[in-house]
């Protein structure tokens, strides 16, 4: 048994928890269609129950009064200071530059007809940039609070260092708050994604140690193997007679996300890059479902949309959705709870617990499971996918940096088939390197976002506490000053030799976030990158054969034009 198995004592409390499980799901399912019955038409929010409402803002924490940021967030502020020494000298927050709103209509009319509504929403950023400088705000739009954009890594060190101990990222409200309608689902398990303050703290606890501990996501490494040998395989059998990748090559690697994702997760091979694939398998329907739910959250939390005060149709594709979803994934953990009650006292004392298993065994409410495994499927997919594809894109544009990686590679992995290791992918430094600077120069993420807890001034300006901060680092990284030939794919500048490291800003990229909210999946996005990317740039010369490839902002920027791989077997 590894060091930190769950204990076997833990063991007892499985048919009272498998009960408990069950008990719920039946009255979420009979809560489900009486909410059904109910709630008919556009309702807005106001006119629910006061139990779904008080807690659906209590998970939401939307919008943010300053008391409750005093409840939430306070806690272990750095300096103790409730605000910052020269406030008094810094110029008011309502000086802060940023379109101006117009009287009833607000901004809103810029993004639709305006000077705005041409302006791809993957141009926005660095428009704002040009037009307004290191820091703007934006305000007047229907439902949102005024966001400060910051696009200075000093200001990000400043935001992201005072975030207390329960750092306040609000978004994706909508997740939560379909979360909030069939509350015995979720009851003390609300999720990480879209909670605030106690919530979200009592649940990062839960599952802290079983998703951040390196030697977790190690024990995966055989199986990630395999289902990265499978693409490799997949990758030979879909390629065009030149090598060249299909126009959906994206698709597959978001199967190979998805596949990887699942088995960490549920314990569950799908069988995604399985060649006859059926359109109404499982497998299938799982892709389709996390898509959807990928491009809902992005209609209803990104774009203007009025789901808050009128139910839309994606509310309602979103909420059907999410309740299929649910039940799979609670068939599968079900699955995994009856094999563990199965198991002989022997067989407990030899297993490798999984991370699903020990995020059951650790915890006396099996919901932590069940809400972890749909939060790492939501969050595990097209993160990891698009990354891979810009990695692959950066290394096909340069070929030296990529022959580079290819002497790493041969001299770790001299067989091209040979399954990679733990201690094999250690040694993958520059690999680990190109993926760092692929983050860099085409990170998915627009930045990291808090609500300030104490007055901060940012850039010369007042931010009252109670604001929400974005720090846009996609366009911080694109900067001379933090990053010097920034537009240029280095992937030497992250190598420990010489002085580059030392010259970077550290706050300048940050991929996964930073302090206690820092994304929890961390580790095993890492794996599965460099565990394909290795097999991938072991097996083939990869080359592009397209157009420069096209990213649009959805709710991270995705790859939007064919991924024109041209992969040759390496003899
Ligand atoms: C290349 C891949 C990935 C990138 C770049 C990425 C990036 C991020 C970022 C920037 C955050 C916000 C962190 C913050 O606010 O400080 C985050 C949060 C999160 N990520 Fe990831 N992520 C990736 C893969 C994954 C995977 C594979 C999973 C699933 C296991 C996952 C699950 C989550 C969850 C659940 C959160 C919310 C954490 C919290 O609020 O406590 N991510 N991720």
């Amino acid at each position: 048994m590894p060091p930190s198995a769950p204990t076997v004592s833990s063991m007892a409390s499985m048919a009272t928890l498998t009960g408990l499980l069950r008990r719920s799901h039946r009255h979420g399912a009979a809560t489900t269609r009486a909410a059904r019955r109910t709630m008919t038409g556009a309702q807005g929010l106001h006119q629910q129950g006061p139990t779904t409402w008080s807690r659906c803002r209590s998970t939401l924490a939307a919008p943010l009064q300053r008391t409750d940021v005093d409840a939430l967030g306070q806690q272990g502020l750095a300096t103790g200071q409730e605000r910052d020494a020269d406030w008094d000298s810094a110029k008011p927050f309502d000086e802060i530059p940023g379109p101006k709103p117009l009287p009833v209509l607000g901004n809103m009319w810029r993004f639709v007809v305006g000077d705005l509504a041409k302006v791809p929403t993957s141009d926005l950023q660095r428009r704002f940039l040009n037009d307004y400088g290191t820091i703007m705000k934006l305000c007047g739009l229907p439902g949102r609070k005024d966001l400060v954009f910051v696009f200075d890594a000093e200001a990000a060190e400043k935001v992201l260092r005072n975030e207390g101990i329960w750092p306040i990222r609000i978004g994706l409200e909508s997740l939560g708050y379909m979360r909030s309608l069939t509350p015995e689902k979720f009851e003390d398990a609300w999720g990480l994604v879209s909670t605030q303050g106690k919530e979200w703290a009592s649940f990062r606890t839960a599952v802290n140690q079983t998703m951040m501990q390196p030697r977790n996501a190690k024990l995966y490494v055989g199986v990630i193997d395999k289902v990265s040998q499978e693409l490799i395989d997949r990758m030979r059998f879909v390629r065009d007679p030149q090598n060249v990748m299909p126009d959906d090559f994206y698709n597959e690697l978001s199967k190979w996300a998805l596949e990887s994702i699942t088995y960490i997760a549920l314990d569950r091979r799908l069988g995604c890059l399985d060649n006859n694939l059926k359109p109404d398998s499982e497998a299938q329907q799982i892709i389709t479902a996390v898509h959807t739910i990928f491009d809902c959250l992005f209609w209803l939390d990104v774009q203007p949309s009025l789901w808050k005060v009128v139910r839309t149709p994606t509310f309602y594709r979103m909420k059907r959705t999410m309740n299929w979803f649910y039940g799979k994934v609670f068939g599968f953990i079900e699955e995994a709870m009856d094999r563990l009650k199965a198991m002989t006292p022997e067989e407990r004392e030899s297993h490798e617990y999984s991370v699903l298993e020990r995020l059951l065994l650790r915890n006396d409410n099996p919901r932590i499971a069940v809400t972890m495994a749909l939060d790492m499927v939501t969050a595990g997919v097209d993160t990891t996918s698009n990354t891979s594809a810009t990695v692959m894109y950066e290394l096909a544009k340069n070929p030296d940096k990529q022959r580079k990686l290819q002497q790493e590679l041969d001299r770790v992995l001299p067989d091209p088939r040979e399954p990679v290791t733990a201690s094999k992918l250690e040694e993958l430094r520059y690999l680990r390197a190109c993926i760092k600077e692929a983050m860099r120069v085409s990170p998915i993420i627009v930045g990291n976002q808090r609500m300030a807890v104490k007055d901060l001034v940012l850039c010369g300006y007042q931010i009252p506490k109670g604001t929400d901060v974005l720090c846009v680092h996609s366009e911080m990284v694109k900067e001379e000053q933090y990053f010097p030939r920034a537009r240029e794919f280095i992937p030497e500048r992250w190598l420990p030799e010489g002085d580059h490291l030392k010259a970077l800003h550290p706050f300048a990229s940050m991929p996964f976030g930073f302090g206690p909210r820092t994304c929890v999946g961390r580790r095993f996005a890492q794996l599965e990158m460099e565990t394909f990317l290795a097999k991938a740039f072991r097996n083939f010369n990869i080359g592009w054969k397209g157009p420069p490839l096209k990213k649009e902002l959805k709710l991270l920027y995705s790859v939007a034009s064919p991924l024109k791989f041209e992969c040759v077997d390496r003899v």
